[in-house]
């Protein structure tokens, strides 16, 4: 057994996303998204499901405060709906839809919950996306104006603000690969997303700035760390640029002004270029002040010409794996982390890791041992990355419940808390309480 003991001012805390557990998606006021579209096309979603009732969190979000409350964290990520508050993406702004995230900050704060603000995961007004998404400037246009009314309305309650969750799903998993919304398949289209986004939120920040919005505001990318199947050039290489697709693709640009140019090259040897325009590169490196970091897994990853537009396949190398079929791999967070050190000793928050584990109730209980040992592995691996002087400032378990896991449905359950979704039935895990005391404790106490 060894103890690791955390800093006095970590964060603890969980993260949510509001397509993912609101549900209401047709009450006050809001409007549709691309994910209520992709939703109802069939074939796109495990059993058709859909969050138009989702954790119904629109309704029960004081029940979900109590949950955290009990848990004992001090921070909160969670995802404002931008169809809530422009409906039809940059017409008429709704107040029904601040009035309810106005109730629902309040309340956090009233429990000495600090939110963790993301701007946008995922849920894309429709009629955007009818019109080019972000691959038009009419929707990064649309996204400022958003924002700004979120930063004005917010000032001084939300402190921590995200622009974007996982840069890489809303680019390639949703455009590229087709298997998120709006499910498009086209390497050119996939890049015109990815230098949109990158410019909205270089435009956004400087809204921020601009507007002297008090916080600190950053971005979320999603981790894929890989390490080559052999020591051959070409499964280097392709472990390099799988890397890349999902973080330097991002990050060159927001900190270096510049693509990461073997990527370009790459890229060009398929006839696909990025979108750039006069001053673009300027906006997307504006100054920020800290990154959200996603990791779930990690690949081992080898040089395949069949193996889509990055050429680079995945091994299966028998590890064990989450019910999703993702490997427990926790030293991939320790390797990345190290890696990112190229941009700086940046001020980083984990923003989501977790497991899919399915476990159900058993007597009114579920022993989801396999989660708490998922956890074990990378709170330990946190602490060493602390430990080696890197500024990683808080961690947030995916996911505070159980909810609509994107192309899975609702079948694939990350929560600390079970949701049983006829009843709606909140239960605590084993591993809530699990969670719980390393929270009390500030620290980790593994179990072997
Ligand atoms: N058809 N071709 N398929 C080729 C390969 O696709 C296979 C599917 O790939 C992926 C890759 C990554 C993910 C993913 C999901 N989360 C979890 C969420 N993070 C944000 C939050 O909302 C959580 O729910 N993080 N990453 C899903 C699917």
């Amino acid at each position: 057994m060894t103890i690791f003991q955390f800093p006095q001012d970590f964060r603890w805390g969980t993260a949510t996303a509001s397509y993912q557990i609101e549900g209401a998606a047709q009450e006050g006021g809001r409007g549709v998204s691309i994910w209520d579209t992709f939703a109802r096309t069939p074939g796109k979603v495990f059993n058709g499901d859909n969050g138009d009732v989702a954790c119904d969190s629109y309704h029960r979000y004081e029940e979900d405060i109590e949950l955290m409350k009990k848990l004992g964290i001090n921070t909160y990520r969670f995802s404002i709906a931008w169809p809530r508050i422009i409906p039809d993406g940059d017409g008429e702004i709704n107040r029904e839809g601040l009035d309810f995230y106005h109730r629902f900050v309040d309340k956090l704060l009233e429990a000495g919950i600090e939110p963790f603000c993301t701007l946008y995961h995922w849920d894309l007004p429709q009629v955007l996306e009818d019109d080019g998404g972000w691959g038009n400037r009419r929707t990064v246009d649309a996204f400022v104006k958003y924002a700004e009314v979120i930063f004005k309305e917010f000032t001084g309650k939300i402190k921590f603000w995200l622009t974007f969750n996982e840069p890489w799903c809303i680019a390639f998993l949703s455009n590229l690969l087709g298997v998120h919304a709006p499910g498009n398949k086209d390497l050119q289209t996939s890049l015109n997303v990815a230098h949109g986004l990158l410019v909205a939120h270089g435009k956004a920040v400087q809204s921020f700035r601009r507007l002297g919005i008090t916080g600190q505001i950053g971005i979320a990318p999603n981790v894929c760390w890989a390490e080559p199947y052999s020591k051959s050039p070409e499964d280097q290489a392709a472990c390099d640029r799988s890397i890349a697709l999902n973080t330097d693709w991002f990050l060159d640009p927001i900190y270096k002004g510049t693509y990461p140019q073997f990527m370009v090259d790459w890229f060009a040897q398929a006839g696909a270029t990025v979108p750039i325009q006069e001053g673009d590169m300027e906006i997307i490196s504006q100054p920020i002040d800290l990154l959200g970091i996603n990791y779930y897994t990690m690949g081992i990853n080898r040089f395949n010409p069949e193996a889509g537009a990055l050429q680079s396949e995945e091994v299966d190398m028998g590890l064990t794996k989450t019910d999703i079929g993702w490997p427990i791999e926790s030293r991939g967070l320790y390797e990345f982390m190290h890696y990112l050190q190229k941009y700086g000793n940046v001020d980083v928050y984990i923003t989501e890791n977790g497991a899919c584990i399915n476990d159900d109730l058993d007597n009114g209980k579920i022993n989801d041992d396999r989660r708490i040992s998922y956890y074990e592995q990378h709170l330990a691996q946190i602490h060493r990355i602390i430990n080696d002087g890197i500024n990683l400032k808080g961690y947030m378990a995916w996911s505070l419940m159980d909810n609509f896991e994107w192309a899975e449905g609702y079948r694939m359950r990350f929560g600390l808390v079970h949701v049983d979704y006829r009843s709606l039935v909140r239960t605590p895990k084993e591993s809530f309480y699990w969670y719980q005391n390393v929270i009390k404790n500030n620290w980790l106490e593994t179990r072997n």
